[in-house]
């Protein structure tokens, strides 16, 4: 971190994007982690929920008293309208020079920050994409079944687009925001399918992208929102990135 604060000379802050849906088990321990990780980064947490029936939103309210309403700001919709959106509409709302999209639901750890932001600023990469499909990355408590859907889906996307990414649905991600900003007007997914989308098109653009390994640890609170009708959108998704890329 003092290295990183070396190269930051103050200028970098950082916009964290949390789309959540019923996450009231789960968002308290996500700031709090986010904060104990980044002890001496300039960051906001951009909260958008979309109209969770659990309360998510009260516990954000009160997370605001705690940390202050301009670290954590919550930016809600009135009901649920899928995760891409939900990325569209955070954007809009960061101040920061940089950007990191992650999951409520502690899939995505915060020890992991660090590293995204190291990354970046060694290597000056314009996204920094964290992989579960290479060494030192990998998946822990997903069934069977949802560790094949997801290699699959990747191997599938892998062979037909060439994005010279490994792990291309993973959503745990750092982008510069002017280059976010860019790639997400060219998007046209509104669900899951978007992380794959957003990652093809910055690559067919020349974007430098760099990978860091995570483990996607599954959630412990709550359900996926992951259901057969993304992976219809997901194959849908595919096509119409093998013809318009
Ligand atoms: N605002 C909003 N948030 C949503 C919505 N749907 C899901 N979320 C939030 O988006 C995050 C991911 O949703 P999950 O339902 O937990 O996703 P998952 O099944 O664990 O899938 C994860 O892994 C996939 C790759 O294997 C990723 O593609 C996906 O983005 C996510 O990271 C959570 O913070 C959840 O609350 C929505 O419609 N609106």
């Amino acid at each position: 971190m003092e290295e990183q604060r070396k190269h930051n000379d103050g200028k970098n802050k950082y916009s964290i994007i949390v789309p959540t849906y019923n996450e009231r088990l789960n968002i308290a321990l996500l700031v709090y982690l986010v904060f104990k990780h980044l002890p001496d980064v300039d960051f906001e947490m951009i909260i958008v929920d979309d109209g969770s029936p659990d309360g998510t939103q009260d516990v954000v309210k009160k997370l605001q008293e705690v940390y202050g309403e301009d670290r954590i700001l919550l930016r809600a919709r009135p009901k649920k309208l899928g995760l891409g959106t939900a990325y569209v509409h955070g954007l809009k709302h960061c101040s920061g020079n940089y950007v990191v999209i992650m999951d409520a639901d502690l899939s995505h750890h915060p020890k992991y920050l660090p590293s995204f932001i190291k990354k970046q600023m060694e290597t000056g990469a314009s996204i920094v994409t964290g992989t579960r499909y290479v060494k030192g990355g990998g998946v822990h408590g997903w069934t069977l079944m949802r560790k094949l859907t997801s290699r699959g889906a990747n191997v599938l996307a892998q062979t037909l687009l060439w994005p010279g990414v490994s792990d291309l649905t993973g959503s745990f991600r750092l982008y510069r925001k002017s280059v976010l900003e860019d790639v997400i007007s060219s998007c046209v997914s509104k669900g899951y399918v978007f992380q794959m989308e957003m990652i093809v098109r910055a690559s067919r653009k020349g974007y430098h992208i760099e990978e860091v390994p995570i483990t996607f640890v599954d959630r412990v609170y709550g359900t996926s929102k992951l259901g057969g009708s993304e992976i219809v959108e997901y194959l849908k998704g595919l096509m119409y990135l093998l013809v318009t890329t």
